[in-house]
């Protein structure tokens, strides 16, 4: 596979903070990568970093690089970064005032000059792309009247008719009931693109993603496998509970439960202190 990212000595200090400290890895063609950690690790500043948004790279206190096809990502115009990035953040605010097909219309525009008008072809894409996520119906709706998962699920279609080298998401379960964060995990993971994204739910980072960075603290803890990151001790303390690990019967997957200390004795089943 080849090497389509590459994050060197990747540091972003603020006043008393590192948020992120001398991160390094590359990116090949093809990988789904999960970056897990808890709250406040720099999972969503490294996707920043990656994207180079607001050209956070320019920022006096941000140093390193990232290497888009052995181009720094600095050297790319706006135009070409949304044709290589396809993004699903947290935030979008500035769309809501709009319609699900007007949102759906800015994942094509990358690809569009300025006079360029609305094809059969971009049409078709748009209602294929929204029957994937099961939002086919919501063509006309305003975007701010759907639930919290509908505006996810559009997002991501959106994404998938942007059709770029590497989607990155930022929490794509969020919002989303259980049903909807498997089919739009494994959706992902269809599409035979490199995916990075940032996940919460550690089981489902290891049944979908291949490759997992653990971040804390800013800081690189491991990256590998979700044999190589999940592993309980390391987990326990990155999160500050103890954590056990199964395998799950049905997928193989490799599966990780926390719980709270019991100091009545309630989850005496549990160790003392995980065993790995
Ligand atoms: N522009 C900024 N200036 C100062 N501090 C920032 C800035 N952006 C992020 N931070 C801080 O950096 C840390 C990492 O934030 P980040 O959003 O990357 O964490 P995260 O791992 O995505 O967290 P969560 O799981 O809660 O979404 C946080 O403490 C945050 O407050």
């Amino acid at each position: 596979m080849s090497t389509l990212l590459n994050i060197s000595q990747l540091s972003w200090q603020v006043p008393n903070k590192a948020i992120l400290h001398n991160i390094n890895f590359t990116v090949r063609k093809g990988e789904v990568i999960g970056i897990i950690g808890p709250n406040g690790a720099g999972k969503t500043s490294l996707l920043r970093c990656i994207t180079n948004q607001n050209n956070i790279l320019a920022s006096a206190n941000v140093t390193g690089s990232v290497q888009l096809k052995n181009r720094a990502i600095t050297r790319y115009s706006t135009k070409e970064i949304a044709q290589h990035f396809a993004l699903v953040m947290q935030k979008n605010d500035s769309i809501f005032a709009l319609s699900v097909q007007d949102v759906m219309k800015m994942g094509l525009l990358p690809h569009k000059t300025l006079f360029s008008l609305d094809s059969d072809h971009d049409k078709a894409q748009i209602n294929l792309a929204l029957k994937k996520v099961g939002l086919e119906q919501a063509l006309h709706t305003n975007f701010n009247q759907l639930s919290g998962g509908e505006q996810q699920r559009v997002l991501i279609a959106r994404a998938l008719v942007q059709a770029s080298q590497i989607l990155i998401l930022d929490e794509p379960t969020t919002h989303l009931d259980v049903y909807y964060q498997h089919q739009v995990l494994q959706l992902v993971n269809k599409l035979n693109i490199t995916v990075i994204m940032t996940v919460h739910d550690l089981n489902l980072a290891s049944l979908y993603c291949q490759r997992l960075i653990l971040l804390n603290q800013g800081q690189l803890i491991c990256d590998g496998s979700p044999e190589e990151v999940l592993v309980p001790k390391q987990l326990s303390q990155v999160f500050g509970l103890p954590c056990q690990k199964s395998i799950d019967e049905m997928t193989g997957a490799i599966q990780v439960s926390f719980y709270l200390p019991d100091s009545h004795g309630k989850n005496s089943q549990f160790p003392e202190s995980p065993d790995e």
